[in-house]
């Protein structure tokens, strides 16, 4: 069991270990240990393997103990995702909105949970039920970084987490803002770069990503 100010407090660690979640989409377990060796040695410490592939799972339990690195799952939608993500070894959860039958079941299993928000109620309900960390989702098709620093003005007690459309080129836009350490992006971990087996692009795709501040 964990409360949400208690998975607040450690999503709320995550979001100032780096400037960048790699979201990632992995379907070949090989694929999984030197992609995230990679990522970690670039700077980007906190993975997000979303459960979007048959291999997700998997690919969580190859990672979860590649040392430096932080595994979590995205894409947590129902309780069973939760069950399944924590016995996989994740360390922590993502999801696109939330639901109470989501918020009960990451609680109770242990996990904690990045829920995510794309307004001011839904914001507002999540905070009611104590999670002062939230994903931001989709951004940029949600307003953008001015509308999550609209939202901020009268919630600034919640950080975000903003993903969903953000690269290299806006990255920034949202970094500057009060309400945010990191942003979350499939852009370090392109589908072409690991289906080559490109490591060392991806590594410094990372290594860009990780100063952006
Ligand atoms: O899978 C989830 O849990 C999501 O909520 C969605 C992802 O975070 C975004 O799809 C990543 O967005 P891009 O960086 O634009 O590819």
């Amino acid at each position: 069991m964990i409360t949400p100010k208690e998975a607040s407090d450690f999503t709320r660690s995550l979001c100032l270990r780096a400037p960048v979640v790699p979201v990632l989409v992995v379907h070949d377990i090989a694929t999984a240990r030197p992609l995230a060796t990679a990522l970690i040695a670039g700077g980007l410490p906190v993975l997000e393997v979303t459960l979007r592939t048959p291999a997700a799972l998997s690919v969580i339990r190859e990672m979860a103990d590649i040392p430096g690195g932080i595994v979590g799952a995205g894409t947590v939608l129902s309780a069973e995702d939760a069950k399944q993500a924590r016995a996989a070894g994740a360390q922590f959860a993502v999801s696109p909105g939330a639901t109470d039958r989501l918020l009960e079941a990451c609680e109770a299993a242990d996990l904690p949970l990045m829920p995510g928000a794309a307004t001011a109620s839904e914001a507002m309900a999540l905070l009611e039920r104590g999670y002062t960390v939230q994903k931001f989702f989709p951004a940029e098709a949600s307003g953008g970084a001015a509308a999550l620093k609209a939202i901020g003005a009268p919630l600034p007690q919640i950080l975000f987490n903003p993903t969903g459309g953000i690269g290299p080129n806006n990255a920034l836009d949202y970094l500057r803002l009060s309400n945010v350490r990191s942003v979350g992006g499939s852009w370090v971990a392109p589908a072409d770069l690991i289906e080559k087996g490109d490591w060392d692009g991806i590594r410094a795709l990372a290594a860009e990503a990780a100063v952006l501040h």
